[in-house]
């Protein structure tokens, strides 16, 4: 059967109640039937900073979807080698689950700069894209606007950012609201950023 899956690519560190609300939405209120939490090692573009272990943010990223059937973890590119593209991870989705159709999730800051990625006409060709409001700077090129492939979502803007979060830890402020349950108390229990 050919099913929808939108996946949602980042580092996770850590996986917060904004990333949850958007995956939710676009399974809830698009036609795509999963999304999958795609666990970057290292994004190609940013550097890392107090980036915990691949386990520890996939370990995250399970205990915050793991009561959502329709939310998924996937370490694909944990078998990867960096630098970690998105073409090449959708062309080895692509061959390892020929039977699933596999779109991109991203927000309007990330779609601003989607030229800038490694074969961003590749990835045109092949996915549609997901594409949900985030208040940003800059404009989207005039050839990604009205793109036949660029689907806009009108999902909820939740200005939290993982950083934000790994800052306020640090300064033993209290964010438990931010983060699903299970995600704070292994954050806790772990002592992670502080
Ligand atoms: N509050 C949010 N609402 C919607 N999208 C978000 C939000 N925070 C991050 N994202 C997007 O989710 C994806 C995964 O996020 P990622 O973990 O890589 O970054 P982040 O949360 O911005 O973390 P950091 O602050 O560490 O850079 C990215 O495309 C990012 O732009
Ligand atoms: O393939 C690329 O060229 C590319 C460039 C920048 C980002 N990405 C993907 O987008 C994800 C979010 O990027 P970032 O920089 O907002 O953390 C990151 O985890 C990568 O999977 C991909």
């Amino acid at each position: 059967m050919n099913k929808k899956i939108g996946l949602y690519f980042g580092t996770f560190n850590p996986i917060h109640i904004g990333h949850l609300a958007i995956a939710n939405h676009m399974v809830e209120f698009s036609d795509l039937e999963e999304v999958w939490f795609v666990i970057t090692p290292v994004s190609p573009f940013k550097k890392k900073s107090s980036l915990l272990d691949n386990h520890h943010r996939l370990e995250m990223v399970y205990k915050a979807t793991e009561d959502y059937e329709k939310l998924k973890p996937s370490d694909i590119e944990f078998k990867m080698e960096p630098p970690y593209y998105t073409v090449n991870t959708l062309a080895y989705l692509e061959e390892k689950y020929p039977e699933n159709q596999f779109a991109l999730i991203m927000g309007e800051d990330n779609i601003k700069g989607f030229h800038k990625w490694k074969n961003y006409e590749v990835i045109l060709e092949r996915n549609n894209l997901y594409v949900y409001p985030r208040i940003s700077s800059g404009n989207i090129v005039d050839d990604l606007k009205n793109h036949p492939k660029i689907h806009h979502v009108d999902a909820p803007i939740m200005e939290i950012s993982a950083s934000f979060i790994r800052k306020s830890i640090a300064e033993g402020k209290n964010i438990r609201p931010l983060l699903s349950e299970k995600v704070w108390e292994y954050i806790d229990s772990m002592n992670f950023y502080k």
